[in-house]
């Protein structure tokens, strides 16, 4: 099979970005495209349109389309089983990706996809059903008559394809109209138009040769020749950092299943995707070279005269060689953070207590699984419940996802729950407090168990096919396949980071000071820690859906960074502090106590406060006054896939002080809750430690963020606010 090596990055782009007017004129081409004939998505037709209308609407007009009836009266459809084609095919040689084996032996494989390691893909574009699947012939067809008298001519390929979950066609285009027909599973397309051509980055590659030189294990060995122009962009998850251009493209999804086929027309960028086992049969047409296919490649050859648009790119899976870094974050990261934030969350419940009634177990006690449980199913009900409904940012594939908009109202409730709760049964929160160790082992186990879920689930019946493009496992699992998975109709994230980790955060730090009132006393300090955390909480709660707009819903998917954070390490290290001040009671005096609680209050209004300026400046959409004078900004213009959207950046009140200084309060709010630990080491800043790392590192992301978003007005906003977190130092 062949491959591309290298590609790290360093080198220049194959098609430097248009610039100036040829950028404009290639964005209005574009924008018109869109607006005038392309289909936001792959429309379906039940029933198969004459030769001629076919033509004339979708060939003529170069426009995808999804057909039903095409296939449906082929034997193919319910006679292609594994034993059938075992019968058939079993002892056949073929070529599987980059290796010779006999067809029985690759449907082993299939059907026991985990008895051999590596991509297993029946893929030779040589016409292979035509040439060396006879035998079957017969249940499809040799040809599609009706396309193939539009056209006025045969295929000059009908391929066979069979393959594996984790082969995937990286993004190419082919100087063909295509039939693609699925006869089991599905194909997950992701299209581009020919017109979106100068915003999708090549990158020189050299050519190379892959060996397999144990089972599963594959050697890359370079081959001689030129180098190839490649497509290093994965519309799975834009790099969009690196190919800000790739904002302009408009990406369509579709899911061909059994029956259906996709009329693929030339030209068209395509990434394709598949479920285990699918199988599907596509007719290649030679592509007609009229005066629209030969002004196409006017546009990339403009940008770079090497590139034509006849140059046959492979389908083939690209790889590219890892840097340190690669493996770094691919396979060092995931199980380092993995093991070390399991067994640090147990460490912290045994480090914060000198009680040791209650042993820690490996499954956790009864008593554990009845308070997460509850409190899993309490959350679970709130957002399942029918009530008003919130809809957050959407995605770049067009899914808006919907939350439930009940925040407040679940907070006060369940707070009154738990004190009525508490009346009932006074023991209660010593209880609890005693238990803890086992409480964070069931929410240890419960959230991996969910993640485990997720990641099958994303592999396997993802939501949508908006699903990370296939990584090395460990990392699927920590970062996440799916964005926006729900279960049951409710938003995964919603449910764990929202509901469920901030109410256990609530209800732990008001069960613990009153498990420290009823061992040591009644402690001011305690109760200050306590009373800043719920005012705290009660101002997420009351902005709960501005929270839809962050890094951890847009960007973060549904793993254990954000899922396990919020169902494990939430619980655990964001309580530490109160948890921590049940054994070593504060040693802070009356005076100190409200010093601290004043200093609290006075940096949650003063985060309250930055965070509320942007809001209220968006919502205003700049015609607002702040500190006293009209708002000033920077207005922002930039192309998106729905068109060219205006927005502004904010360089008054504290946005023009520094770029991030809501990150700084939170900073100084984690602090004073924390203080009341004064004089009792280091632990009782454990969380205070934590944040710091996660806001500096998380100012970066975001920044990143903003620079692909936005960028040379970003650039404009870095130099008239030049300090992120400290105005002055930083
Ligand atoms: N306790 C904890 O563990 C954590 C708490 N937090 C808190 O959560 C809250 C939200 O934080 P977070 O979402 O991370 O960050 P921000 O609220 O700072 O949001 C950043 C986004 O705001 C927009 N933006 C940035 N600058 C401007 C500007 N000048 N004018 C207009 N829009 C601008 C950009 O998004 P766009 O333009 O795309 O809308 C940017 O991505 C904060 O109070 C933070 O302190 C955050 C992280 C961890
Ligand atoms: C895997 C772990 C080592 C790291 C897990 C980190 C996550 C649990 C946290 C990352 C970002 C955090 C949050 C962001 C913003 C928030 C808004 C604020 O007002 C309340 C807290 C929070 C929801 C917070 C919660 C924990 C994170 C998701
Ligand atoms: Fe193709």
């Amino acid at each position: 099979m062949d491959a591309c090596s290298g590609g790290t990055g360093e080198q220049e782009l194959f098609n430097p970005p248009p610039e100036g007017k040829i950028k404009e004129a290639l964005l209005k081409l574009s924008t018109e495209a869109k607006e005038l004939y392309l289909n936001s998505q792959v429309p379906i037709l039940d029933a198969v349109p004459s030769p001629l209308e076919f033509y004339r609407e979708w060939v003529a007009a170069n426009k995808p389309v999804i057909l039903r009836g095409v296939t449906q009266h082929w034997p193919a459809l319910t006679k292609w089983t594994p034993d059938y084609l075992r019968a058939r095919l079993g002892e056949k040689d073929v070529s599987v990706a980059e290796r010779q084996m006999k067809f029985g032996k690759f449907l082993d494989i299939m059907e026991n996809p985990d008895s051999q390691p590596g991509i297993f893909y029946v893929q030779k574009q040589n016409s292979n059903f035509t040439e060396e699947f006879s035998e079957i012939m017969s249940d499809a067809a040799p040809e599609i008559p009706w396309f193939s008298e539009a056209l006025g001519k045969s295929p000059d390929a009908v391929n066979f394809w069979m393959g594996d979950e984790r082969a995937v066609t990286s993004m190419h285009k082919d100087h063909y109209e295509n039939i693609y027909c699925v006869i089991s599973g599905y194909k997950d397309f992701i299209l581009l138009p020919p017109t979106d051509a100068p915003w999708v980055p090549y990158r020189a590659y050299k050519p190379a040769t892959y060996r397999e030189t144990a089972p599963g294990t594959f050697t890359i060995e370079p081959s001689p020749g030129e180098e190839v122009p490649w497509i290093c962009i994965d519309p799975v998850a834009p790099d969009i950092v690196s190919y800000p251009q790739y904002m302009h493209a408009s990406p369509v999804q579709c899911r061909v299943r059994a029956g259906e086929a996709l009329f693929l027309p030339s030209l068209w960028y395509h990434h394709v995707r598949q479920s285990h086992g699918c199988v599907a049969v596509n007719f290649w047409y030679d592509m007609e070279y009229d005066v629209s296919s030969l002004s196409f490649p006017l546009t990339p050859s403009l940008l770079t005269p090497g590139v034509t648009c006849h140059r046959r790119e492979e389908n083939i899976t690209r790889v590219f060689s890892m840097g340190p870094y690669d493996i770094l974050r691919y396979y060092v990261g995931p199980p380092l953070i993995i093991l070390g934030a399991t067994a640090g969350v147990q460490l912290l419940a045994w480090l914060g207590t000198d009680d040791t009634s209650y042993p820690c177990q490996v499954m956790g006690n009864a008593s554990a699984w009845v308070t997460v449980g509850a409190v899993l199913l309490w959350a679970f009900a709130s957002l399942w419940v029918p009530g008003k409904e919130f809809y957050g940012p959407r995605t770049s594939f067009g899914y808006t996802p919907k939350y439930k908009a009940n925040g407040m109202q679940f907070f006060l409730v369940s707070i009154v729950t738990y004190l009525v709760l508490v009346l009932v049964f006074p023991h209660l929160p010593i209880h609890l407090y005693r238990n803890f160790s086992n409480i964070i082992v069931t929410c240890n186990l419960l959230a991996l168990l969910l993640c485990v879920f997720l990641l099958v689930k994303g592999k396997m019946w993802p939501d949508s096919a908006e699903v990370m493009e296939p990584k090395p496992l460990l990392y699927e699992f920590y970062r996440g396949m799916e964005l926006h998975p729900r279960i049951l109709g409710v938003d995964v994230k919603q449910l764990t980071n929202c509901r469920f980790g901030l109410l256990a955060w609530e209800l732990l730090v008001v069960n613990f000071f009153l498990a420290g009132w009823e061992k040591h006393g009644f402690s001011l300090a305690h109760l200050v820690s306590t009373a800043l955390q719920t005012v705290y909480l009660a101002k997420f709660y009351w902005w709960e859906t501005g929270y839809f707009n962050t890094l951890d819903i847009i960007l973060d998917r549904a793993g254990y960074y954000i899922c396990w954070g919020c169902l494990a390490f939430v619980p655990s290290l964001y309580t530490f502090t109160s948890y921590y001040l049940v054994a070593n009671p504060p040693v802070m005096n009356t005076f100190e106590s409200i010093a601290t609680f004043l200093l609290g209050i006075l940096a949650i209004s003063l985060n309250y406060r930055v965070d509320w300026e942007k809001e209220h400046f968006k919502a205003t959409n700049g015609r607002c006054k702040l500190w006293g004078k009209p708002a000033t900004y920077i207005e922002t213009i930039r192309e998106t896939g729905e068109g060219i959207q205006h927005s502004k950046l904010l360089t008054a009140g504290f946005w023009g002080v520094a770029r991030h200084l809501n990150y700084t309060f939170e900073l100084l709010l984690a602090l004073s809750w924390c203080l009341p630990g004064l004089g009792r080491g280091i632990l009782p800043f454990t969380y205070f430690i934590f944040l710091t790392i996660l806001l500096v590192h998380r100012v970066f992301r975001d920044e990143e963020k903003c620079a692909a978003k936005y960028g040379f007005f970003w650039d404009t906003y870095c130099s008239r606010v030049p300090y992120r977190m400290l105005p002055g130092a930083f």
